[in-house]
């Protein structure tokens, strides 16, 4: 069971990544890809990464730009699995 974070350590957890910010009780981050087929791609990849942790981010996609908003249902608010998973999205762009 993954328990819920509380709003200091979300904000100590918040400054290891690259671009999020918290929104209500959930982390977002967008991203310009250079074309529409470049942005599907990288949700291609997050779809595996998120399968591969059972956690799944919400994707906004909108011609070449993904948003990406991230918390924990069962919970209610922001785990760690959060934050885990928003290192390796972080991780997918950055290698683009
Ligand atoms: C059984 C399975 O692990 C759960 O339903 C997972 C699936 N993906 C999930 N994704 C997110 N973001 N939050 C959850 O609580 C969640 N629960």
């Amino acid at each position: 069971m993954t328990k819920l974070l509380s709003n200091t350590a979300a904000d100590e957890a918040l400054t290891t990544l690259s671009g999020w910010h918290r929104a209500d009780d959930t982390i977002v981050r967008t991203a310009e890809l250079s074309s529409f087929p470049a942005a599907i791609e990288v949700v291609d990849r997050v779809a595996e990464l998120a399968e591969a942790a059972e956690h799944h981010p919400d994707i906004d996609i909108r011609w070449r730009t993904l948003t990406f908003r991230l918390s924990t249902h069962s919970e209610g608010g922001l785990t760690e699995k959060d934050f885990a998973l928003a290192r390796q999205i972080d991780e997918v762009l950055a290698s683009r």
